[in-house]
């Protein structure tokens, strides 16, 4: 549950997000809105990357405010890069065990929590992979085997949709779908991706100008004339 109160965030002259107010408790929550409304701020904020100026963050009642960035991950908050951070020469099942360094594992066997981190994103048989050897989808699911390996909380993705092949975007989406009941955590997605979306998210809030302009069950919130206003450009490509 993240539960946003009041969230500004100041740039010097620009402001990335303004008065932001929002209760998401949905376990596959979305994240849109146009360039530069703000969805990058607000998991910067959630990552402990940036810095609220005013206001404040909440997940499972926690006050991200004491809970420095150094103890996010193990406190349960994880992220997906558009650019995935693997490393090149350490094989999946070492880039999986290195966030185990940094997170409770709750007394359970490493090597178990791996393998079943790597099964789960459909890398069952690459655990022995390097790195280098992956392909493009297999390094996009390494990363969502890291994001839930242990005990998260909140898993935010950024576009991980973005550039795959049809039937990898379906496996995607069921592995998305999946993540709650697997390990508990809730997903933020931000994606422009609307079909991704629509697919993975009960609930989305929609962004514009680093305020909300729409929250509600997915469906309903893509047909809001307001929202189709403001993402004119991207949801008019996909329809
Ligand atoms: N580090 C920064 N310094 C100055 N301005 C920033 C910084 N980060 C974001 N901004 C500004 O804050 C606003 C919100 O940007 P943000 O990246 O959060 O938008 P976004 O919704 O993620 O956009 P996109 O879909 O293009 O990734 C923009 O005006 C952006 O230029």
């Amino acid at each position: 549950m993240i539960e946003i109160d009041d969230l500004t965030v100041q740039f010097g002259g620009v402001r990335g997000l303004s008065a932001l107010t929002a209760s998401l408790p949905e376990p596959v929550t979305g994240l849109v809105g146009p360039n530069g409304a703000g969805k990058t701020t607000l998991i910067n904020v959630l990552s402990g990357f940036v810095r609220p100026t005013t206001g404040s963050v909440r997940v499972d009642g926690r006050d991200l405010k004491d809970v420095p960035i150094y103890k996010r991950a193990a406190f349960g908050i994880r992220r997906t890069f558009q650019n995935e951070q693997v490393v090149e020469n350490l094989t999946a099942g070492e880039n999986v065990a290195a966030v185990l360094d940094n997170v409770p594992t709750d007394g359970q066997p490493r090597r178990q929590l791996i393998e079943t981190a790597l099964e789960f994103a459909g890398l069952g048989t690459a655990r022995d992979v390097p790195g280098h050897s992956l392909n493009a989808y297999q390094r996009r699911m390494l990363e969502i085997a890291r994001a839930t390996v242990g005990r998260p909380r909140l898993v935010m993705m950024d576009e991980p949709g973005a550039g795959l092949a049809q039937h990898e975007g379906e496996h995607l989406r069921s592995v998305i779908k999946q993540i709650d009941g697997y390990c508990g955590a809730q997903v933020l997605l931000v994606d422009h991706d609307v079909d991704l979306i629509s697919a993975t998210c009960t609930a989305t809030l929609v962004l514009d100008f680093g305020s909300a302009i729409a929250y509600g069950p997915t469906q309903k919130v893509l047909a809001d004339p307001k929202v189709r206003a403001a993402y004119l450009g991207v949801l008019e490509e996909t329809t």
